[in-house]
């Protein structure tokens, strides 16, 4: 039997005004192995999770988002199914549907699976082509695959065929996914769809995740988003995201240089209804009234608060909390490293 073990770190992504562009990866873990079988070529599946995280999770191969990923790029390689039988199991730290970035592991995951099972030798960039087949906006995938702080662009590409789709509801998922199934005619990535640059981050910089315990759907987050903006608040977060990519890199970050570049105008006032308690963290706490801090932010789609500092961090943290407690919200955080390491994938044979 050969083991792969497959680690996809969780990402934070906007850091404020960059929308759709920023990353960051978190030192909070998906953790997939494959057992593959060196004697059994039937390409059987079983799928496993342990411990937390995995509730409604379907366990069918074709519905699972790790599964279904990593058999559309098999298919898109010229396997009809796994080329050996698996047994795949899932250990996932990240919680789903909390602005996380769980999807976006899932989605790296199931490509780093196909590789390793299907011996593909895909590069990093190749990869990068799939999850954006998947998943729809790079700053998740783009941070996840390839680790720390990262920008990313995506060029104008057409999914229309079967495709799994990570920014869906399960049961969207299901619908889209039953639809593929009669439609046998499978969508191959353009080459080079996402592009990327790792910028610097100060490694006195955490990452402090104050997390709901309630879901909030990215597709339902981006439901709400305007069609149309206005020009100046284009032009607030353009300005404000030029700075940040240099400002988180400075040795002795700036606090309130930062702060003020964590500012958004594009997607937190149009999600305040969605996260009871955001309005409020985001006038009432800064790097004068709260030592340590360097910027606060919706982490991805939220529900999760992003605290970036460099100090005070359990203190930070129960300050936040303790907002999120007076508007009856439960809460529980976590501080993280900002990882410079994305996706890895380690093979042993057993
Ligand atoms: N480890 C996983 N295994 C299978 N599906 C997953 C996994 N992680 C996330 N998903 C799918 O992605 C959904 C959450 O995606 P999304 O709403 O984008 O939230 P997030 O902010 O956590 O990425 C889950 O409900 C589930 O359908
Ligand atoms: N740019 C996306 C990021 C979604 O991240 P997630 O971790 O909530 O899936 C958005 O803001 O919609």
């Amino acid at each position: 039997m050969v083991l792969y073990t497959i680690n996809v770190p969780a990402t934070s992504a906007n850091i404020g005004p960059g929308f759709d562009v920023m990353g960051l990866s978190l030192s909070l873990y998906l953790t997939v192995t494959a057992q593959v079988s060196e004697t059994d070529s039937s390409g059987t599946i079983t799928l496993a999770y342990e411990g937390e995280n995995q509730s409604g999770l379907p366990l069918d191969p074709r519905r699972n988002l790790i599964t279904s990923t990593a058999l559309y790029v098999l298919e898109c390689n010229g396997f009809n199914e796994f080329p050996r039988a698996t047994r795949v199991t899932v250990n996932n730290r990240i919680p789903l549907g909390r602005g996380l970035g769980s999807s976006g592991a899932a989605v790296v995951a199931g490509v780093l699976l196909a590789n390793a099972v299907g011996q593909l030798n895909l590069t990093q960039q190749r990869m990068l082509d799939y999850c954006l087949m998947i998943e729809h906006h790079p700053d998740n995938v783009a941070a996840a695959l390839v680790g720390g702080f990262v920008a990313s662009y995506l060029v104008d590409v057409d999914r229309s065929g079967n495709i799994p789709a990570s920014e869906a509801d399960q049961a969207q998922r299901e619908r889209e996914q039953s639809a593929q199934a009669a439609d046998s005619n499978i969508k191959l990535p353009q080459e080079n769809i996402g592009h990327f640059l790792q910028l610097g981050c100060s490694p006195l910089i955490k990452a402090i995740a104050i997390i709901p315990q309630f879901e909030l759907a990215t597709s339902k987050a981006r439901s709400v988003l305007p069609g149309q903006y206005e020009t100046k608040d284009v032009v607030f977060n353009l300005q404000r995201l030029a700075v940040l990519t240099t400002a988180l890199g400075r040795e002795k970050p700036d606090p309130w240089l930062i702060y003020r570049a964590m500012a958004d105008k594009v997607h937190q006032p149009y999600r305040m209804h969605l996260v009871p308690g955001l309005p409020e963290i985001l006038k009432t706490f800064d790097p004068d009234n709260t030592p340590g801090l360097l910027g606060v932010c919706l982490s991805g789609a939220g529900p999760t608060i992003l605290v970036l500092a460099i100090d005070n961090f359990d203190k930070i943290a129960a300050q936040v909390c303790a907002v999120f407690d007076r508007h009856s919200v439960e809460t529980k955080y976590q501080v993280l490293d900002i990882v410079s390491e994305g996706a890895t994938c380690q093979v042993s044979p057993k």
